[in-house]
């Protein structure tokens, strides 16, 4: 079973040389308020969609992020790639002006059956020219809102379990581990833990190893109704996981 090595070094400044992969970042604004962290992944991704009404987020909070800086020379230095969704939250204004600055905008509101992030990301694997084997999709502002738009947001984790994606919110960040691969958690300590959390989705899960955490589990069987392991403890640099069915994988991140 091949293995799939994970590291949050994209909440570092500088993501070091020696990390032993590089990946490429895509990075999705949703409407929510943005983590502080949001102009980190920002520079670290090659690709900047918004969700909609994310446009919003980024022209009204990114200034505030900046409060020593004028507002307009914040918005046109972070300019959305591309703007997606049913365009019913983006205000006009808004929308113009990234329409203005050249943004890429695209009203799917013929499709009432799935969700903006769910456009974004199908939008981004259909990019010709990106290398999807290093692909590594960030969503800012998908957790801690409506619980309707963050079990959609996990289910687009699911819809799409062969790209790299990662769930953020100023608190935690959650990622799909396939059943297909074992995997390796890199943990950046400055970072992120030690509360974390291995969530069975859709199905129970028969059995599941680990290492590196305060409450290992061994060959054991996970399912809602039964045992899920939240509040756990990373104890290791590294946690190595291996399940018979899809997992999510939390861990909290610490404030700056
Ligand atoms: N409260 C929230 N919590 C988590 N994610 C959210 C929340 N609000 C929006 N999002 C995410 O941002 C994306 C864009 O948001 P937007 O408000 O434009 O969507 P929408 O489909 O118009 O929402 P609504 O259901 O309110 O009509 C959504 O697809 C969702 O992924
Ligand atoms: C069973 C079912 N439930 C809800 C919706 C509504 N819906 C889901 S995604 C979406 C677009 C949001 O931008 C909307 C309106 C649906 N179509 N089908």
């Amino acid at each position: 079973m091949d293995l799939m090595i994970h590291s949050t070094t994209f909440l570092l400044p500088d993501i070091p040389a020696d990390s032993g992969f590089s990946l490429l970042y895509s990075l999705v604004v949703l409407n929510q308020p943005l983590p502080k962290f949001t102009p980190l992944l920002w520079n670290h991704a090659r690709f900047r969609v918004c969700a909609d009404g994310g446009a919003n987020r980024l022209y009204d909070e990114f200034p505030q992020l900046f409060p020593d800086e004028d507002a307009f020379a914040i918005r046109k230095r972070y300019k959305p790639d591309v703007i997606k969704g049913d365009m019913d939250s983006i205000r006009a204004e808004v929308l113009e002006f990234y329409s203005n600055l050249g943004t890429k905008t695209i009203d799917a509101s013929h499709d009432q059956d799935s969700t903006d992030l769910h456009k974004c990301v199908a939008y981004i694997r259909d990019l010709p020219n990106l290398d999807k084997q290093n692909l590594c999709i960030l969503v800012a502002g998908a957790l801690g809102g409506r619980f309707d738009h963050e079990a959609g947001n996990i289910n687009v984790l699911c819809l799409f379990s062969t790209i790299r994606m990662v769930l953020l919110s100023d608190d935690c960040l959650i990622q799909l581990l396939p059943s297909s691969h074992r995997h390796e958690i890199h943990i950046q300590s400055s970072v992120e833990g030690p509360h974390c959390g291995l969530i069975p989705i859709g199905i129970p899960c028969k059995s599941t190893t680990t290492t590196g955490l305060q409450w290992d589990l061994t060959d054991t069987e996970m399912r809602f109704g039964s045992l899920i392991s939240t509040s756990n403890i990373v104890k290791g640099k590294i946690v190595t996981i291996r399940s018979d069915s899809d997992l999510l994988w939390t861990i909290s991140i610490k404030k700056a």
